[in-house]
């Protein structure tokens, strides 16, 4: 059985008065071991697909399962923490709290744990380590590169060893020397530590890291292609 398996899905926004359809019937399976860039034009709904294969939202209509999880019938609760046991997220900006240590930041989805003060800071520690940053856990985001806080990011999202990292933008904000380290440590983070990887892209270069490329039109997957 797929890791992800997307039936039929539907997503309308309501925008005042307004309906805004997004997504028209998506069918998707993603196999544990995958690293997906998922790309297409503005507003073809590729955040908005991600987001549901997060549980960041709620579909108008279809079936979304995760790891045999019918996320779609979960309550806004209980979908809350499925999330905090399943998914790392990555965003384009990082999204670290200014007034916190890296250390402090990696260790913040932990808080919602019940593992000892002790036991998160070793566990931030080994991940700030696998992102290539032991030496900079004191740091505040300010004081480190924009490649440094998405590797700080990333070390948060896999802090709690989720099987599935949700990747927006991940390097929409980077030069491409940064861009090709962060790429290629969830091209690692996929290979040897087995995270399943769906990122949402641009860029083309960014794409050819990923196992399977998917294209969105207008709300409609329209091709999907393994990079050569
Ligand atoms: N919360 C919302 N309420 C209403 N409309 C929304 C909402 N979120 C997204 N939309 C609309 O849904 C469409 C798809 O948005 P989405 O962010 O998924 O596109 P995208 O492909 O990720 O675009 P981009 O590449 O520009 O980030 C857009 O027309 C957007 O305006």
């Amino acid at each position: 059985m797929a890791l992800v398996g997307i039936r039929n899905l539907h997503k309308t926004y309501q925008r005042g008065p307004e309906k805004v359809d997004v997504l028209h019937g998506i069918d998707l399976d993603i196999e544990q071991g995958d690293f997906v860039a998922l790309m297409g034009p503005s507003g073809s709904g590729k955040t908005t697909l991600l987001n549901l294969i997060g549980g960041l939202d709620t579909p108008t209509a279809g079936e979304i399962e995760v790891g045999g999880t019918r996320i779609d019938r979960l309550g806004s609760g209980q979908l809350a923490h499925w999330r905090s046991n399943n998914v790392g997220f990555v965003f384009q900006f990082y999204n670290l709290m200014p007034t916190l240590s890296a250390q402090k930041n990696v260790e913040l989805p932990l808080l919602l744990t019940n593992l000892s003060a002790a036991q998160r800071r070793r566990n931030a520690e080994i991940a700030l380590q696998l992102v290539g940053l032991a030496d900079r856990g004191r740091h505040r985001p300010a004081e480190l590169s924009g490649g440094q806080q998405q590797r700080v990011a990333i070390a948060r999202a896999i802090v709690s060893d989720p099987t599935l990292l949700i990747c927006d933008e991940p390097t929409g904000d980077l030069d491409r020397h940064s861009a090709e380290e962060i790429l290629g440590l969830l091209q690692e983070l996929n290979r040897t530590h087995g995270k399943t990887v769906v990122m949402v892209t641009h860029d083309p270069k960014a794409a050819e890291y990923a196992t399977h490329i998917l294209h969105l039109d207008k709300g409609h997957l329209v091709e999907s292609v393994a990079p050569a």
